[in-house]
């Protein structure tokens, strides 16, 4: 089996997700973006798909780096093709992005999959076919009703647990919100969902990135008092011994890192450094789940939990091949949006999660998505 063709669809869907100044989504008014979905076709015409935004995937690189490395190739020779994209980047000017390498590894496993008729987790070897999810909410705001208020976080917070959600994570308030960031209101906001949901509920923040180590210790000791089970990203995760400095500090958990760059090789040098006692990767993040399975069998090694970035169909995949790790992340959530309504480009939710609060992985092949093929194509920009 050889790979003959790379190509990128880029189609319109609507969306209420809206970014603000610093890339965090908030809800509002439904609006049409662009999104692409990557193919990689063999001379048999087996396919594998996975959806990027354009700009992620776009035709320099597709042209440049990925036909280069891919045509021709074998498309079960993974390991081999991500070695070789990785190795391109460093040539690359910096085009060539770890997520880019993310949605062609991806691409890669969607179509062993469908060619073998195997759901990605079954050919990697699924340690479970359903995962407890935590809900993950949006950082905070200043609407009405919204997440502007302590108040508004524990009452959505009964809301999620009411859906079946055993575990929450609250992302507080950050610029562009006008007198954030804030961490005595972080804590107030905590504290409200702790007396929302009671004991057994496993709580978790992911804070201002950009927090002062005293900001961020005062943080995580107000933590320790309301029984949270992680604090995430208060500090600037390109300063790894802050971070080592801080889980020295703090008995609550530190997970991460999230943003850092370098892939699977700067989480091992966190765990070296013991910037972390919670491993984090993310498909996006570190470059496909080709990588992001490494980081967790590191993180197994240690003795160590890995958590996973992000939902999605790759994300799940991730975490249910993995003993190591407790989560599905689900989300990005709030009380404007109703997150079971999935996307116009899908004819089925890549995360569908029981009153239970486990989210189900789809026996389908390949990534398990239900692509809507005719919607792609009916809304089309090029
Ligand atoms: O942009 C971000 O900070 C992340 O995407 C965030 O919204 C969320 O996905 C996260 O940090 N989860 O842990
Ligand atoms: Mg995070």
């Amino acid at each position: 089996m050889r790979i003959e063709d790379v190509s990128v669809r880029v189609f319109r869907t609507t969306t209420k997700r809206h970014a603000d100044s610093a890339g965090h989504a908030h809800p509002g008014p439904a609006h049409q973006v662009r999104m692409g979905v990557l193919t990689v076709r063999t001379e048999t015409g087996e396919e594998g798909h996975c959806f990027a935004p354009p700009e992620v995937i776009r035709p320099h690189v597709i042209e440049k780096f990925v036909k280069a490395v891919l045509i021709g190739a074998n498309p079960f020779d993974r390991e081999k093709l991500w070695q070789e994209l990785a190795h391109w980047q460093r040539g690359s000017a910096m085009q060539l992005t770890d997520r880019a390498l993310a949605i062609v590894d991806c691409a890669l496993w969607d179509l062993a999959g469908r060619a073998l008729n195997q759901p990605a987790h079954k050919l990697i070897g699924a340690y479970r076919d359903k995962v407890p999810a935590y809900g993950s909410i949006m950082c905070g705001d200043e609407l009405e009703g919204g997440l502007a208020t302590p108040e508004d976080y524990g009452r959505f917070a009964e809301k999620l647990v009411a859906r079946g959600y055993k575990g929450i994570k609250l992302h507080t308030w950050m610029p562009p919100v006008s007198w954030a960031p804030d961490v005595r209101m972080d804590l107030k906001a905590c504290a409200a969902v702790r007396e929302a949901v009671g004991p057994d509920i496993h709580l978790m923040i992911d804070a201002f990135h950009w927090y002062s180590r005293t900001e961020a210790l005062e943080l995580g000791r107000g933590l320790e008092k309301l029984g949270f089970a992680w604090i995430e990203e208060p500090l600037d995760e390109q300063s790894m011994s802050t971070y080592a400095w801080l889980a020295e500090n703090l008995d609550i958990p530190v997970l991460g890192p999230e943003s850092a760059p370098g892939k699977h090789f700067t989480r091992a040098e966190w765990i070296k450094a013991g910037a972390c006692d919670i491993l984090r990767t993310g498909v996006h993040d570190v470059g496909g789940i080709t990588p992001a399975l490494k980081t967790m069998r590191l993180a197994e090694c240690f003795g160590m939990n890995c958590e996973v970035h992000g939902n999605g169909a790759e994300n799940l995949i991730v975490t249910a091949v993995s003993k190591n790790c407790r989560w599905y992340e689900r989300g990005l959530l709030h009380p404007f949006l109703e997150y079971d309504d999935g996307f116009d480009y899908l004819n089925a939710l890549a995360d569908p999660m029981d009153e239970d609060g486990f989210v189900h992985l789809s026996d389908r092949p390949g990534l398990g998505l239900d692509i809507n093929f005719d919607f792609i194509d009916a809304n089309l920009c090029y």
